[in-house]
């Protein structure tokens, strides 16, 4: 049973082909502890869906604004978003894409007129977004810069600090967070990302915002190489000398405490996390794939830099799940508790520096 007192978070249902709408209705299903969480999608779509699933759930129509009354589990407040045409499971439809970033829209300006605490994302799908002609879009977390008119974000994966308690060789480290200097970009764009301004902005961000959200008192950060063996002293790439090192020397000098640039092969080790709030990622697959691995389905992404709370899950809209009840919740579970405590933190002031506002 939720209570009044509790932050309010607003839950994206994502691409209405995909899992989202199945994860938020499991949610409901199964009653959330920590927040009291409001649907944004279409109620037509999630009554079927909940349907299809074998769910009883007692959809609460709202708006932004109203208040979203207490529920017990069976019951899920919903800000009514409609979709341009009828979804089925699996069945892409490029006409969605603007239902799909509606619903992001009413997250955020929910966000920003007090009326939520903070947003969670169920998985939205690129490419559809993409095909129907929104140029440019590459994700939430850059979609939500520009939403917010900041000049830069970060990607931080972090595992559920649970999952640590289960597992002995990692016992020193609370969560493992990953966070990425780059993000949606193909590959062979990444070394010319990696620029000193970048990498600054990046990094105090991140050092910012463990301090800020998770109360990391002094924030320690592993920074990968870009190259294998972090260079091998400059004979497989010179990145690491001419622009990892110097940014990182410039960056302690304001106060940091960085580790690097470490080849990130051994990096991702127990004894090399031993100690360390966050490694920092050169690249998309140098760093979600160990996060992945280390913690897939239980652990959330969240968004660092913006003036609000956004987190989402660590997978995709698995598009072969839809529909079926066998997509896990457990991610969307970390995603809302993770939001939920990073609320509760909120009343610190939003960094002017990186505001364009
Ligand atoms: N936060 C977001 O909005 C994200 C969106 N995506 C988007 O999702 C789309 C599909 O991406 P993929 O690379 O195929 O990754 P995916 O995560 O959708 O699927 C990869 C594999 O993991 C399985 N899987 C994913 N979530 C699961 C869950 N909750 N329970 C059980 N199994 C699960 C799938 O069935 C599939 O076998 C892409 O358009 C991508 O951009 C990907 C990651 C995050
Ligand atoms: N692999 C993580 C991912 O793609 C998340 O993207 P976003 O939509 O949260 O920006």
């Amino acid at each position: 049973m939720t209570t009044p007192g509790m932050p309010l978070l607003a839950l994206t249902t994502g691409e209405p082909a995909g899992i989202g709408p199945d994860l938020v209705l499991r949610l409901a299903a199964e009653g959330v502890d920590d927040a009291r969480v409001v649907a944004v999608g279409d109620p037509a779509l999630l009554a079927e869906r909940a349907s299809r699933l074998g769910l009883a759930i007692e959809l609460l129509q709202a708006a932004p604004g109203e208040e979203v009354p207490s529920v017990a589990p069976g019951q899920l407040p919903v800000w009514p978003v409609t979709l341009r045409e009828p979804a089925r499971p699996g069945v892409l439809a490029p006409h969605n894409a603007a239902y799909v970033l509606e619903t992001l829209d009413v997250a955020i300006d929910a966000c920003r007129a007090g009326h939520a605490q903070g947003m969670v994302t169920a998985p939205l799908h690129k490419g559809v977004i993409l095909d129907a002609g929104h140029a440019g879009f590459t994700g939430h977390t850059e979609y939500l810069r520009d939403a917010c008119g900041v000049e830069e974000v970060v990607m931080m994966l972090a595992t559920d600090a649970a999952l640590h308690a289960e597992r002995p060789d990692w016992a020193e480290g609370a969560s493992l967070r990953v966070a990425l200097a780059t993000t949606h970009l193909p590959l062979r764009d990444v070394a010319e990302a990696i620029t000193a301004e970048r990498l600054t902005r990046v990094l105090r961000i991140l050092d910012a915002d463990l301090r800020r959200w998770f109360g990391v008192a002094t924030p320690r950060i592993a920074v990968c190489g870009l190259n294998p063996h972090a260079g091998e002293g400059g004979h497989l790439g010179r990145e690491e000398i001419e622009v990892i090192e110097p940014t990182l020397a410039a960056l302690r000098d304001e106060g940091l405490t960085l580790d690097g640039p470490l080849p990130a092969d051994t990096l991702f080790t127990p004894r090399h996390l031993a100690g360390v709030d966050a490694v920092l990622a050169m690249y998309h697959d140098q760093g979600l794939p160990v996060l992945k691995y280390a913690g897939f389905g239980r652990a959330a992404n969240i968004t660092l830099g913006l003036p609000l709370v956004r987190t989402s899950v660590d997978h995709g809209t698995a598009l072969d799940l839809a529909g079926t009840g066998r997509a896990d919740p457990g991610s969307l579970r970390v995603a809302v508790a993770l939001a939920a405590e990073m609320a509760g933190r909120r009343k610190a002031p939003v960094s002017v520096k990186n505001s364009r506002l």
